[in-house]
């Protein structure tokens, strides 16, 4: 399915011992990163299994060997509402370990919201410009839900934006999945990973995730493989970190 250099899929029961298990091993990328003397850079994702990520975080960071000041986080879509939003991807990151595990604020780099005045396309150019600024080499680890119809991030299958490759963000008015509106990075920008972890819990993502990894899926059907199939800067890995009921078609 794709030109990383090694594809791997990873089962768990429920979604309880898949989010301990992505949450260890996120952790344990960062470590591993600073224990290399870098700044790490992690690209974190919305949606449910990811809310349970972020807490298991919170959960085992204290403990960890992270000084997450020295971390700097992104999003890799974003929904276009007020700041404060609780449909804000960022609101649950920060609820569930970034407020409490002393991060550096500066080293947060939200998308911008819609109480910012910008219209969606200045705000997606924006959190453009900022990751070509601040996001000096690649994510050590990205993580991406998927949605029911494969999207990944707010890239939806068919969607225009899966084309764009000229830009590292862009707005996406017409989302199916509500908010409508949304910031998303693209795949040239997704793709700088050394490590791509897909997570995904439930039974209705069985055959999203059965699609994304038969071996004639096409990105358009399935945007996962946008960001693993052959072409530049492709991840060096990528982990399907799935529960029993999202794997239950492979
Ligand atoms: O902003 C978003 O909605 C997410 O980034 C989106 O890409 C999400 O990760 C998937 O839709 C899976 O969400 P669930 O895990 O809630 O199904």
């Amino acid at each position: 399915m794709s030109a990383a250099d090694q594809v791997e899929v990873e089962v768990h029961p429920d979604a309880a011992t898949l989010a301990t298990s992505v949450a260890g091993e996120v952790v344990r990328r960062i470590e591993d990163a600073q224990a290399r003397g870098e700044v790490p850079q992690v690209g974190l994702t919305g949606g449910s299994i990811a809310v349970r990520i972020h807490a298991e975080i919170g959960r085992i960071g204290p403990e960890s060997e992270v000084d997450w000041s020295q971390v700097v986080f992104w999003w890799g879509d974003e929904r276009y509402v007020d700041r404060d939003s609780d449909d804000r991807n960022a609101r649950s990151a920060r609820s569930g370990f970034l407020d409490a595990l002393g991060v550096d604020p500066a080293r947060v780099h939200e998308a911008p919201a819609l109480d910012s005045g910008l219209s969606l396309d200045d705000a997606a150019a924006a959190y453009g410009q900022e990751v070509r600024e601040h996001g000096a080499g690649a994510f050590e680890v990205l993580m991406l839900g998927v949605g029911p119809d494969g999207h990944v991030a707010s890239l939806f299958p068919g969607h225009p934006a899966l084309a764009v490759d000229d830009a590292v963000a862009v707005g996406v008015p017409d989302s199916p999945k509500p908010p409508p509106g949304r910031i998303t990075l693209t795949f040239p920008a997704l793709r700088r990973s050394r490590a791509v972890f897909f997570v995904v819990s439930g039974e209705e993502k069985a055959e999203a995730v059965a699609r994304a990894l038969a071996p004639d899926g096409t990105v358009e059907e399935t945007p996962a493989r946008g960001v693993v199939d052959p072409g530049a800067d492709s991840p060096t890995q990528a982990i399907w970190f799935l529960d029993r009921p999202a794997a239950s078609l492979l």
